[in-house]
């Protein structure tokens, strides 16, 4: 049996950056990461690819709806092809975890693969705006969840910190928490996670049923820019992206090339880094939002 590690969270939460954990346990498995990305472009298999794995990406949509068929197509041609002791999925931050488990446990491939752990990231820093916002939607991913890992709880006041669990909790009373500087999150933490992943309650799922509804005005943008900026020029743009002319927007990230060699962004929720990266690049990038208007975003970047 294929051993199968979901690993779930809201746009932004952390999602790659925890699989980059696990990779390091699995560095002497055979291991394939799926990367579901909802943009047009491909942004976090570069990130991954450079340390040597092998990295399957599907773009355009989720897995858990409008690109199920080839998400199923997928894994059984890794299987066929590469047979791999685990396969470790990663969800657009949103999709539906309920969804996922389903193709899981009813398409045949519960025959050969066996989910192993399903964790979620839950984004510290944004976790209050995103419940008020996403409510039901972004609970479909913290109720089915066996693990719920926080992010970033170490900007967050030990009160605010404690508030989120309280909340988890009140959600989810059967999942493990782990609120833990992730700077300090050693290899045999994570070892104990996926070993220790109680999946108990998988015939159980809560499901969000206006999923399509919610999904009906994010939208995404994907840019090609073989610009070479320097970061404080990306800076200057990442601020003026919470300006409501340019949509709602709920996570930027991409590539680009500077003077100074590759850089990289990240935008969640509003906050923003702009950093030197290890990853070369031709340049491209990502912006995910509600209503998000093309031209302005395209005319921002060029
Ligand atoms: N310091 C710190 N930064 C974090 C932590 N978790 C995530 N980040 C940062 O948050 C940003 C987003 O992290 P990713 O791992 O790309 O998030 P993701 O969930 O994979 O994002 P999407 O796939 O776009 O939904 C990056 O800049 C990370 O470095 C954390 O616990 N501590």
């Amino acid at each position: 049996m294929i051993k199968v590690d979901i690993v779930s969270g809201f746009l932004g939460a952390g999602k790659t950056t925890f699989i980059k954990k696990i990779l390091e346990l699995y560095k002497d498995k055979k291991v394939v990461l799926i990367e579901n990305e909802f943009g047009e472009v491909g942004i976090d298999g570069d990130l991954i690819k450079k340390d040597g794995f092998e990295v399957i990406e599907l773009q355009s949509g989720c897995i858990c709806c409008s690109i199920k068929t080839n998400f199923i197509d997928s894994i059984n041609k890794i299987i066929k092809d590469i047979n791999p002791e685990y396969i470790i999925v990663e969800p657009t931050g949103i999709g539906l975890l309920s969804d996922i488990i389903g193709i899981f446990k009813n398409e045949d491939l519960n025959k050969i693969c066996s989910i192993n752990s399903l964790i979620t990231v839950v984004d510290s820093m944004n976790y209050i705006d995103m419940i008020e916002d996403l409510g039901y939607f972004f609970e479909d991913q913290i109720i089915n969840a066996s693990t719920l890992i926080l992010s970033k709880s170490q900007f967050l006041e030990e009160k605010e910190v404690e508030a989120i669990i309280k909340s988890l909790k009140k959600l989810n009373k059967n999942a493990y928490i782990l609120n833990k500087n992730w700077d300090n999150l050693s290899i045999e933490d994570v070892k104990n996670i996926l070993n220790n992943d109680d999946l108990s309650d998988l015939d159980e799922l809560y499901h969000f049923e206006n999923y399509s509804e919610m999904m009906k005005d994010m939208t995404s943008v994907s840019i090609k820019v073989h610009k070479k900026y320097s970061k404080e020029e990306i800076s200057e743009i990442l601020d003026k992206l919470n300006k409501i002319e340019y949509g709602i927007v709920l996570r930027g990230k991409g590539y680009l090339n500077s003077d100074e060699g590759n850089i990289e962004f990240n935008y969640v929720n509003g906050n923003f880094t702009v950093q030197k990266s290890e990853v070369k690049s031709d340049g491209k990038l990502c912006i995910i939002g509600k209503n998000l208007d093309k031209n302005e975003i395209n005319n921002l970047f060029s």
